[in-house]
C-alpha cells in the first residue's frame, strides 16, 4: 500500500558520452574490450520514487516497446529487493527525456539511479561496490552510474578508474535511427584491435586524439549518422558516442555551442549540455542526505 506519510524522492538520471571508445580485443565468450572514456551530461532523465510497505513495484508510464517488466527500472528495484530481502516496494514515476538505443546509457542510468535512490529509501544499506556488482548484472554501463564519477572504463566497461576529462559543452545531435549495440559488435568490418593506452594525460585532457572504434561501421550501415557527423564536424571535432545513435561536438563554452545549435538545418534535433566529472545524482543525493 502506498504510504503517504514518507515522502516522494525525485532524483536525476543523467546521460554519458563515450568521449572515446576502443575495442582494444574479445574474450572468449565474443564480449568485446574496451577503453572508454565515460563523462556525464547536466542533462537526462527524471525518477520519482514513492516507497510502499508491501513490497510492490509499480512505474507510470510503460516505455513505448518496453513492458513494464522488462524495463530496466523495475529489473533494477527487484534486483535490490532480492539481494536485501527488503519487503517494501515504491511507486516509480519515470520522465523520460533520453533518446533510447541513442548510445547515451539511458536504460543504464535508469537501471543505476533506481538502484541508488531505492538503496536511500529503504535503507538497506548496501555499499557502493555491492550496488555496482548489482548492476553490471543488468547492463555494462551501469556500475559507472553507481560510482557517479567520470571514469576510463576497461573490461567491458565495468572497471573504472576515476578520470577528470575538461568539463566541455557539448551538442548532442539523435540522428533518426535506433541502432542496437549487438548488431555494430557483430560486424566483421568493425576495428578490434586498437593498442591499449597507458598514458594518463589522454584520460585529463587531451582529446585531440579521441576515437570511436564503431564509427567507421555506423557510419557505413546507417547514412543518417554519416549526414549527421558530416555537418558538426564543420563545427570542430564530432564523435560518436557508445554504438550510436548519437552524437556529439564539443565546444569551450555554452555561448559557442548555442551559437552552433542555432544555425541547424531543418531536420536535425537533439539538444545542448554540459559534460560534468560528478554525476547529477550524487550531487542531489548529497543534499537530502
Ligand atoms: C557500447 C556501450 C559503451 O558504453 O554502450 P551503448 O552504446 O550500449 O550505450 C556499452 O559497452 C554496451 O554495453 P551493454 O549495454 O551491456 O551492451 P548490451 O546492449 O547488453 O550488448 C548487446 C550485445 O552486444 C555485444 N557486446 C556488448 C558489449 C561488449 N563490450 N561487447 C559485445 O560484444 C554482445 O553480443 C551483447 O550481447
Ligand atoms: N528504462 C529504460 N530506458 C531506456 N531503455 C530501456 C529501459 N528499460 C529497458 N530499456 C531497453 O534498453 C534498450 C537500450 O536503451 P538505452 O540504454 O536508452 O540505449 P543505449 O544502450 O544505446 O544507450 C532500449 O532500446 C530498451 O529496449
Amino acid at each position: 500500500m502506498t504510504d503517504l506519510t514518507r515522502p516522494d524522492i525525485t532524483l536525476p538520471s543523467p546521460a554519458k558520452l563515450n568521449l572515446f571508445l576502443h575495442i582494444t580485443g574479445r574474450r572468449a565468450d565474443g564480449y568485446h574490450e574496451l577503453q572508454t572514456l565515460f563523462q556525464f551530461l547536466d542533462y537526462g532523465d527524471t525518477l520519482t520514487f514513492h516507497p510502499r510497505d508491501d513490497g510492490v513495484i509499480t512505474l507510470t508510464p510503460e516505455l513505448p516497446g518496453v513492458p513494464a517488466e522488462q524495463n530496466l527500472v523495475v529489473r533494477a528495484a527487484r534486483c535490490l529487493q532480492e539481494a536485501s530481502g527488503t519487503g517494501k516496494g515504491a511507486d516509480i514515476h519515470l520522465d523520460k527525456k533520453l533518446p533510447m538505443g541513442g548510445g547515451l546509457g539511458g536504460g543504464s542510468s535508469n537501471a543505476a539511479t533506481t538502484l541508488v535512490g531505492l538503496n536511500h529509501l529503504w535503507q538497506t544499506g548496501l555499499s557502493e561496490d555491492q550496488l555496482a556488482e548489482l548492476g553490471l548484472a543488468l547492463g555494462a554501463d551501469v556500475p559507472v552510474f553507481v560510482r557517479g564519477r567520470a571514469a576510463l572504463g576497461e573490461g567491458v566497461g565495468e572497471k573504472l578508474t576515476p578520470a577528470n576529462p575538461p568539463e566541455d559543452w557539448f551538442i548532442v545531435v539523435k540522428p533518426p535511427v535506433e541502432i542496437s549495440t549487438a548488431e555494430i559488435f557483430s560486424d566483421p568490418g568493425l576495428t578490434r584491435n586498437t593498442p591499449r593506452i597507458t598514458i594518463a594525460p589522454a584520460f585529463e585532457g587531451d582529446a585531440s586524439g579521441y576515437r570511436n572504434d564503431c564509427e567507421d561501421v555506423v557510419k557505413r550501415l546507417y547514412p543518417e549518422v554519416k549526414n549527421s557527423l558530416d555537418w558538426l564536424a564543420k563545427f570542430g571535432p564530432a564523435r560518436l558516442t557508445g554504438t550510436g545513435a548519437c552524437i556529439f561536438g564539443r565546444f569551450p563554452t555554452e555561448a559557442e555551442a548555442l551559437k552552433v545549435w542555432a544555425k541547424r538545418p531543418t531536420g536535425i534535433t537533439g539538444f545542448v549540455a554540459r559534460g560534468v566529472n560528478h554525476s547529477p545524482l550524487h550531487i542531489k543525493l548529497t543534499e537530502l542526505k
